[in-house]
C-alpha cells in the first residue's frame, strides 16, 4: 500500500507549492489514515487508489510505463518508483508525464539532493504536470535536510518513525513544529512567525504570532495556541471559552507567514467579543455561526428553532425556495432567492451537525473525482419540454397552508425586528425600470404611451383616451345597485369630511383677523389598478372625494382589459363622478402621462391611488421631478392587514379576514396577533386557514403571501397594541371582546375595523370609509385618501389700523433680529401715519 499507519506523511512541498496541509479525521479516509497528516491535493487520488485495492507499482522498464498509460488514461494514479542512480531510468518517467510520481528512497542523504536536482532539471522539469514526492522511508531526517529539500523545491513524505508523537523533540525524531519551521523564514527581530487565523471558509478572524513552541503546542493539541508578544504562550480562549480547534495549517507562497484554519468557538476571536478583529463577520460563514448559536441558545418559539424541530416545515421551505430560485428571472431576484435557499439549506445542515467545512470538503473532493455521475436529474424532476408540462413533483400543491407562529415573549430582539419587516420592494431595481419609461413618455407622449401599453398589457390601441360622454355599458341590476349603494355611503362619509363653504376665522389680536378657506386642486389623476384584478371600487374611493372636493378635471387612469376594452363598472363610476378623461393605460406609463401630459392626456396637479410596485415607484419619482410639478397622495402599495384576536375569537371569521387581503397579490402581508390565545384556538385557526384557502380561486397567490405572513402570540393587550402601532398596518381589525375600548390605544393604522362584525371587506367596498390607504408602515406619517386629499387650504388675514398698531413693534423687532430691514420698513412706513 502506498500509505500505511506507519507512514505519518507531512508533505513539505505543499507548504511552499500547494500551500496546504490537512490535519484530517475525515470518515471518508481509510481507518489507517485517520488522524494523520496527508497532502490534500493528492488525497482523492490516493484514496481512490487505495479504495480500488491497488498495490504499489514498481517501474522496471519503458514497456511497463506504456502499458500503464494505456490502461489508465486519466493520469490520476500515483506511481511509486524506487530511487535509482541511473539517469537512463528517468527517461521512463518522462513517458509518464502527468502522473503523480513518488520517488522511494531506502537511504537518503544530503548528497542525493544534488543528484536529484540534476536529474530533475535535465530530464524531468519539462514534464509540466508531473508531481514528484520523495518517500524517504527510513532515511534519516534532519532539520537541515528538510531546509535543503525545501530550498530545492523537493516534496517529501516523512516516515512516521521520524516524527515525534509529542511536542518534545529527541535525537531520533523531529517534532511537527520543527518540520514546519524548517520550511519557514521570518524577518522579525523577535524571531516570531506572522500567523493569520481564518475560519473554515477562509474568513480572516485575526492576526497573531507563532513560535516553534507555540506551533508544537498547537499542532499536537490541535488547538489555537499562539505566541503573544507580551504575554508569552497564549492558549486562545482558555479563560473566556472562545477556544479554537485547529483544522489546517498552511504556509504562504514565500514561506514567511502561516495560516491557521480553525473552528472558532464561543463569542469569537476578538477580545471585544466580536467574531473577527474586523467586526462581526459577514456572509455565509456568519450565517452558519448564527445558526449554530441558535441551535444551542434559541428559546422555544423562535423561527429558526422551529425549523430545526420541524423537519416537514424545513423540507417544504427548501423545496419552495428551490422552486422560487428556478423561477426567478432578474439578477436581483435570483440572488434573493438563492439567499433564501442557502439559509434553509444551512439550517438543515446545522440541524444535523454538518458544518460549512464539511460541505466544503465534499465540494473539494468532488472537483477531484475520477469518475463522475452523468449529472442527469432523477426522473421525477425532469420536465418534459416537448410536452410542455409542469414538473410533476411539486409537493407544494398538496402541502398545508399555514402561517408561522412566534411567541413574542421569548423572541430575541433581531427576530422581533424581522417580524416588523414587509416583503421587500426591490426599490433600486424597480426604480431603474420605471425611470426610462417615464422619460420616454415625457419625451414621446402618446406614441410612447401606446407602445408601452402594447408591451406590458399586450393591447394595441388607436388612442390612449376615452372622452365623455362615456358610452356606459348595460350593467346587471344587482351590480348597478351595489355600486349605487356603495357610492351613496362613500359620498355621505366623504361629504361630511369637509365643509367647503365654511371659512375658519380667528381674531388673534384686536383688529387682526386670520382666516383659512378651502379650494379644490384643479386637476387630479386617479389611478385605478387593473393588473391582477380590476378594481372599480378604487374608482369610487378616488372619484367620490375628488368630486366632493370640486376638482375641475378628473382623469381616471386604468389599464385596458385583454380585449382592449375598459372595465364597464369603471366607466359607470367615471360617469357618476364626472370624470373628464379616462386614460386607457396602466403602470408607470399612465403615471408619466398624467404627470407630464401628452397630446391627448391633460397634465394633472396631483396623482392619487394605489398600484403595484411600478405604479408606486413611478408616483414617487414624478413627485420629486420639479419639471413635473405634481404631488401624490402617498405610497399605497401591496395590501396589508393586521388582526388582533383574543381567545374568544371566531377562527372562521379571523381566517376569512386574513385571506381577504392575502389574496390581493403575492406581496400582500397579513398578520395575526393572538392575545392569550389557547393552543386549541390556535390549532383551529391554522386548520381553518388551510381549509378556506384551498377552497379559494386565488389559492396560489395566497400560498405565496401566507409564506411571508405570521401569527405572533402575546400574553398582554398592551404588548400586542405596541407591536401593532410599531408595524403601522394599512388595515387593523380588533377582533376582541370590548373592542371599542381598544380604539383609544391605536396610534398608527390606515383604517380600523372594530369588533368581530366588521370584516375588512366592508371598508374595501361599501361602508363609507376610503380603501386607498398607506402601506409599508407609512401609516405612521400619512392619512389614507379622504376629501382633504383633493383640496388646498389657503390662509388670509385682515388688519385694521388698530390691528397694525397693536402688532407693529413686535414685527419690527423681529425683523431687526433677522437683519431684514425691508421687512421692518413695510411696517415702519405705515406706523408713522398711524401714531
Ligand atoms: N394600498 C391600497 O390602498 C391598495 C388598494 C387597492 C389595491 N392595492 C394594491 O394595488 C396593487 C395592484 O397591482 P396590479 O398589478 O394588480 O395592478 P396595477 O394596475 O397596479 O399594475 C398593472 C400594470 O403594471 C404594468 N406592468 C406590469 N408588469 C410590468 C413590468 N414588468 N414592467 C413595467 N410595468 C409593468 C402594466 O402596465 C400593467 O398595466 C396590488 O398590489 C394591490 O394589493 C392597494
Ligand atoms: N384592500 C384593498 C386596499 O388595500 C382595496 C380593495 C379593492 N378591492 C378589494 N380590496
Ligand atoms: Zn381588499
Amino acid at each position: 500500500m502506498l500509505f500505511s499507519c506507519s507512514n505519518l506523511s507531512l508533505d513539505l512541498t505543499s507548504f511552499f507549492i500547494v500551500g496546504e496541509v490537512l490535519l484530517t479525521n475525515s470518515p471518508n479516509l481509510p481507518h489507517s489514515l485517520r488522524n494523520t497528516w496527508i497532502k490534500i491535493t493528492e488525497e482523492d487520488d490516493y484514496i481512490s487508489f487505495l479504495d480500488r485495492g491497488a498495490e504499489r507499482i514498481v517501474l522496471k522498464n519503458s514497456d511497463i510505463a506504456t502499458s500503464i498509460r494505456n490502461q489508465i488514461p486519466n493520469n490520476r494514479l500515483a506511481i511509486t518508483v524506487n530511487f535509482c542512480q541511473n539517469k537512463e531510468f528517468y527517461n521512463i518517467i518522462k513517458d509518464l508525464n502527468g502522473f503523480t510520481i513518488i520517488l522511494s528512497f531506502d537511504v537518503f542523504n544530503l548528497d542525493d539532493i544534488g543528484f536529484l536536482k540534476e536529474v530533475i532539471s535535465q530530464n524531468l522539469m519539462d514534464l509540466e504536470k508531473t508531481n514528484f514526492i520523495l518517500d524517504l522511508k527510513d532515511a534519516k531526517l534532519t532539520y537541515e535536510l528538510i531546509k535543503q529539500l525545501k530550498e530545492n523545491k523537493l516534496e517529501i513524505m516523512i516516515p512516521e518513525s521520524q516524527v515525534s508523537k509529542t511536542a518534545e523533540s529527541s535525537d531520533d525524531c523531529l517534532t511537527l513544529g520543527e518540520i514546519v519551521t524548517a520550511s519557514l523564514k521570518t524577518d522579525r527581530t523577535d524571531g516570531l512567525y506572522t500567523t493569520v487565523v481564518t475560519d473554515e471558509s477562509g474568513v480572516a478572524l485575526g492576526l497573531v504570532y507563532s513560535s516553534l513552541k507555540s506551533l508544537n503546542e498547537s499542532i499536537y493539541s490541535r488547538q489555537g495556541i499562539y505566541q503573544s508578544r507580551n504575554r508569552g504562550l497564549w492558549h486562545k480562549g482558555l479563560t473566556s471559552g472562545a477556544t479554537q480547534d485547529l483544522l489546517k495549517l498552511n504556509l504562504d507562497c514565500d514561506g514567511d507567514a502561516i495560516k491557521f484554519t480553525v473552528t472558532q468557538h464561543g463569542s469569537g476571536f476578538c477580545h471585544l467579543n466580536t467574531r473577527t478583529c474586523w467586526g462581526q463577520g459577514y456572509g455565509i460563514t456568519h450565517l452558519s455561526q448564527v445558526l449554530r448559536d441558535r441551535m444551542s441558545n434559541s428559546p422555544e418559539g423562535s423561527y429558526t428553532k422551529r425549523l430545526f424541530n420541524d423537519r416537514d416545515l424545513l423540507k417544504s421551505k427548501i423545496i419552495e425556495e428551490a422552486h422560487e430560485l428556478c423561477d426567478a428571472t432578474s439578477k436581483e431576484d435570483v440572488a434573493w432567492e438563492a439567499a433564501d435557499l442557502i439559509y434553509f439549506a444551512l439550517a438543515r445542515c446545522t440541524a444535523e451537525g454538518v458544518s460549512l467545512s464539511d460541505i466544503e470538503k465534499h465540494l473539494d473532493l468532488r472537483s477531484k473525482k475520477i469518475t463522475r455521475r452523468p449529472g442527469n436529474a432523477k426522473p421525477q424532476f425532469i420536465k418534459k419540454a416537448e410536452e410542455n408540462v409542469e414538473v410533476p413533483t411539486i409537493p407544494l400543491i398538496k402541502e398545508e397552508i399555514e402561517m408561522c407562529v412566534y411567541d413574542f415573549n421569548i423572541l430575541q430582539s433581531d427576530e422581533k425586528k424581522r417580524l416588523l419587516e414587509r416583503p421587500i420592494m426591490k426599490t433600486e431595481e424597480v426604480f431603474g425600470k420605471v425611470k426610462p419609461i417615464l422619460d420616454d413618455v415625457k419625451k414621446n407622449g402618446d406614441k410612447s404611451l401606446l407602445a408601452f401599453t402594447e408591451k406590458f398589457d399586450q393591447v394595441k390601441l388607436d388612442s390612449p383616451v376615452v372622452l365623455p360622454p362615456f358610452n356606459v355599458p348595460q350593467l346587471k341590476p344587482n351590480v348597478k345597485k351595489a355600486i349605487d349603494v356603495a357610492f351613496s355611503n362613500i359620498l355621505k362619509f366623504h361629504s361630511s369630511q369637509l365643509d367647503m363653504s365654511a371659512v375658519l376665522k380667528v381674531e388673534t389680536m384686536p383688529g387682526i383677523v386670520c382666516s383659512r378657506f378651502v379650494r379644490p386642486i384643479e386637476s387630479v389623476g386617479l389611478y385605478v389598478p387593473g393588473g391582477s384584478a380590476v378594481l372599480p371600487s378604487t374608482a369610487l374611493m378616488l372619484g367620490i372625494p375628488a368630486m366632493v372636493a370640486g376638482c375641475k378635471n378628473i382623469v381616471i387612469a386604468t389599464p385596458p382589459r385583454k380585449d382592449g376594452t375598459l372595465c364597464p363598472e369603471v366607466v359607470y363610476v367615471a360617469e357618476k363622478v364626472g370624470a373628464s378623461v379616462i386614460l386607457v393605460a396602466g403602470g408607470a406609463q399612465a403615471i408619466g402621462a398624467m404627470a407630464y401630459g401628452t397630446e391627448t392626456v391633460p397634465k394633472v396637479d396631483k396623482i392619487c391611488g394605489p398600484g403595484n410596485q411600478f405604479v408606486t415607484a413611478a408616483k414617487m419619482i414624478v413627485q420629486n421631478d420639479t419639471s413635473a410639478m405634481v404631488s401624490i397622495d402617498m405610497p399605497a402599495g401591496p395590501s396589508e392587514l393586521l388582526v388582533i384576536a383574543d381567545d374568544n375569537c371566531n377562527p372562521a371569521y379571523v381566517v376569512s379576514d386574513l385571506l381577504s387581503q392575502a389574496e390581493h397579490g403575492p406581496d400582500s402581508q397579513v398578520i395575526l396577533l393572538g392575545v392569550n390565545l389557547s393552543k386549541s384556538r390556535l390549532a383551529a385557526i391554522q386548520k381553518e386557514l388551510d381549509k378556506q384557502a384551498k377552497a379559494l380561486e386565488r389559492c396560489e397567490i395566497i400560498r405565496k403571501s401566507i409564506a411571508h405572513s405570521h401569527i405572533i402570540l402575546f400574553n398582554s393587550k398592551k404588548m400586542a397594541m405596541d407591536f401593532s402601532n410599531t408595524y403601522a398596518p394599512e388595515h387593523l381589525i380588533l377582533h376582541v371582546d370590548d373592542a371599542e375600548s381598544w380604539v383609544k390605544d391605536v396610534f398608527n393604522a390606515g383604517s380600523v375595523f372594530v369588533g368581530k362584525w366588521a370584516p375588512e371587506s366592508c371598508g374595501d367596498y361599501a361602508s363609507g370609509t376610503n380603501h386607498t390607504l398607506p402601506t409599508y408602515g407609512y401609516a405612521k406619517i400619512y392619512s389614507g385618501v379622504n376629501t382633504n386629499t383633493f383640496v388646498k387650504h389657503i390662509t388670509s388675514q385682515t388688519l385694521t389700523k388698530e390691528g397694525l398698531s397693536n402688532i407693529a413693534d413686535t414685527v419690527m423687532d423681529l425683523a431687526e433680529i433677522e437683519g431684514l430691514g425691508a421687512h421692518r420698513n413695510a411696517v415702519a412706513v405705515r406706523v408713522k401715519d398711524l401714531r
